[in-house]
């Protein structure tokens, strides 16, 4: 069974209540936290992070695209991260974000970008819950997926049979089913579901594969 984790980058931010409430059949919610540093673009805080923990019950997926992620990583998870990606290109202390993470009981995941290989992972693996393999640059919503993303997927869950291994950027209907086949079992999915007429509708059918 695949996890469905739709990217609130694609939500209209003025009805965030109204928009989480719309992804009730999803499992994760997709926050994209994003410092203008390592990725050109900025977005939310752990403010915002806060409200929509109140508004739901699925789980918080907090993709960190931050440099220095140690210094957010207690405040993020104060907030309610249930999940906590961080980016292996970024500048870290791995050993305090995983410390921090594991003994708030929550779930650390390792983001790489599409330049990078899927080997750089194998050290983190036993540490890690998830690797998260970004199919687009990282930064901004409605990109084309890469296709290249697939034989990293692979090599990674030829690595690890258990890991979750997330895969972000460009997923919709017409190529889910090659993520999932490849090895993924946690689906990001951004405008396929927050742009889409129906947004029940299309977490409902991304659901199904
Ligand atoms: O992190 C990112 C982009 O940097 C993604 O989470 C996107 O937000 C996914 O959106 P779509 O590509 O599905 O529109």
């Amino acid at each position: 069974m695949i996890k469905l984790s739709p990217s609130v980058l694609a939500a209209d931010f003025a009805c965030l209540k109204d928009e989480i409430e719309k992804i009730g059949g999803a499992d994760y919610v997709h926050i994209d936290v994003m410092d203008g540093h390592f990725v050109p673009n900025i977005t939310f805080g752990p403010d915002i992070v806060k409200c929509i923990k109140k508004h739901t019950n699925l789980v918080l997926d907090v993709h960190l695209m931050i440099e220095n992620p140690e210094k957010y990583v207690d405040v993020f998870l104060k907030s309610g991260a249930d999940i906590i990606t961080v980016h292996y290109e970024c500048n870290m202390d791995f050993e305090y974000i995983k410390n921090a993470v594991k003994s708030a009981g929550k779930k650390l995941g390792i983001s790489i970008k599409p330049k990078t290989d899927a080997e750089v992972l194998e050290k983190f693996l036993p540490d890690i819950d998830m690797a998260l393999v970004m199919s687009v640059e990282p930064g901004f919503g409605g990109q084309k997926f890469m296709p290249e993303s697939i034989d990293k997927i692979k090599k990674i869950r030829l690595m690890d049979k258990n890991i979750d291994i997330e895969v972000d950027g460009g997923i919709g209907e017409d190529n889910i089913k090659s993520v999932v086949d490849a090895g993924a079992n946690v689906i990001v999915a951004g405008s396929s579901v927050f742009k889409a007429d129906d947004v029940r509708k299309a977490v409902e059918s991304l659901k199904k594969f």
